[in-house]
């Protein structure tokens, strides 16, 4: 038994439920198997570099595979911006908590600072998460289900009350760069139309779709993700959200009023914004994570440095986090295309 092994784990980047369920797995098995210890770092890589770290024992993750947010919590602060000290103050951060190696649970971009990290020596292994189903390593990633599914029920919700005021429904949900909430969700709640980041779709069509679906006696419903550029721009609430990032939502609102205005329909918009990233994850989603969390001791006790855990079909995999990280995973055009035939 290795039972003086020290492992840091930490939750990074916007928070997703099922954060809680990958710790759960990752100490549980960590403790029982392999006899480690782990140290809980406070709000991903902001505790890491101030050196905020606290014992994190087998009963401190009791009962959390139901529970939302992350027990450890989390920030948008990496160590390669300003004041972070990069590599050199994680190391040192390290060898002060004697901490042999890291579990960094986080999306694409705290993908990409494990991955600088391991470049630059540290024992580091990586576990994907979003909401978005942004990471093109891995088919799916815990979040994105319980994501789906709030919007797809919210939009049952909104559709009831539409259709009594024979309005149009615009409904913004998240999605930065991909639109897979958005397809999703719209299939599910069999949406008149979907606007997503990848697909340009002019105000002339998607007024044609709303006209169409109201001729037929429905009430137009309109999914949209927060990053639809309807002119080939973001659209933005703030310039940036202090992390260098454009704060996107608003998009709904941009769309809604010009929609009433070219059809003559009455139009509502609703955001749904953090609702999807509230509460507690589906079942798939503690499956899934779980299982990720479960992988992840396995790929540290096998030193899997640099690589983090992934789904491919039923099986957990490790893939090199430089893979993991490359490429954006976009709504394909036959995705969208099959979703198409059922507009309007
Ligand atoms: N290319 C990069 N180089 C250095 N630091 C980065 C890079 N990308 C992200 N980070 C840091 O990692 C943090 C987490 O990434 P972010 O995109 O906010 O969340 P997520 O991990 O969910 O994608 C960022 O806020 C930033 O501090
Ligand atoms: O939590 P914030 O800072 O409001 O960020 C909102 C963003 O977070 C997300 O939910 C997930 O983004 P990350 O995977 O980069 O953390 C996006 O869909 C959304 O644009
Ligand atoms: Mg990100």
């Amino acid at each position: 038994m290795l039972d003086h092994v020290n492992i840091g784990i930490l939750t990074s980047g916007g928070d997703c439920p099922g954060l809680n369920a990958v710790i759960r797995g990752a100490v549980m098995k960590g403790d029982r198997i392999y006899g480690v210890n782990f140290q809980g770092i406070r709000d991903g890589f902001r505790g890491l570099v101030e050196d905020d770290i606290r014992p994190l024992p087998r009963h401190d993750v009791r009962g959390l595979s139901r529970t939302g947010g992350t027990i450890l919590g989390t920030s948008r602060i990496g160590p390669f911006g300003e004041g972070g000290g990069g590599s050199a103050r994680v190391k040192q951060v390290m060898e002060r908590n004697e901490m042999d190696a890291i579990i960094a649970i986080g999306g694409e971009g705290t993908l990409t600072v494990a991955r600088m990290l391991h470049d630059d020596g540290i024992k580091v292994v990586g576990v994907p998460k979003t909401i978005d189903n942004d990471l093109s390593a891995t088919d799916y990633t815990f979040g994105f289900d319980t994501a789906v599914s709030i919007a797809t029920e919210s939009i049952d919700r909104l559709r009831t009350t539409a259709e009594s005021h024979h309005r149009c429904m615009v409904v913004e949900v998240m999605g930065r760069h991909v639109g897979w909430i958005a397809l999703h969700a719209g299939l599910a709640s069999g949406a008149h139309a979907i606007l997503i980041p990848e697909q340009p779709v002019s105000m002339e069509q998607i007024c044609g779709w709303v006209e169409s679906a109201l001729d037929r006696g429905r009430a137009p419903l309109v999914v949209v993700a927060e990053g639809f550029m309807p002119d080939g721009a973001e659209i933005v609430r703030d310039a940036l959200d202090g992390f260098g990032r454009p704060r996107l939502g608003g998009v709904g609102e941009w769309l809604g009023p010009i929609i009433e205005q070219r059809t003559d329909i009455e139009t509502r918009v609703m955001t749904l914004g953090h609702l999807q990233r509230g509460g507690v994850p589906t079942s798939y989603d503690r499956v899934l994570a779980t299982r990720f969390g479960l992988a992840a001791i396995d790929a540290v006790m096998d030193s899997k440095w640099g690589h983090m855990v992934s789904l491919r079909g039923i099986d957990i995999e490790t893939v090199p986090l430089s893979e993991g990280t490359a490429d954006l995973k976009s709504v394909p055009q036959s995705r969208w295309d099959e979703a198409a035939v059922l507009f309007g």
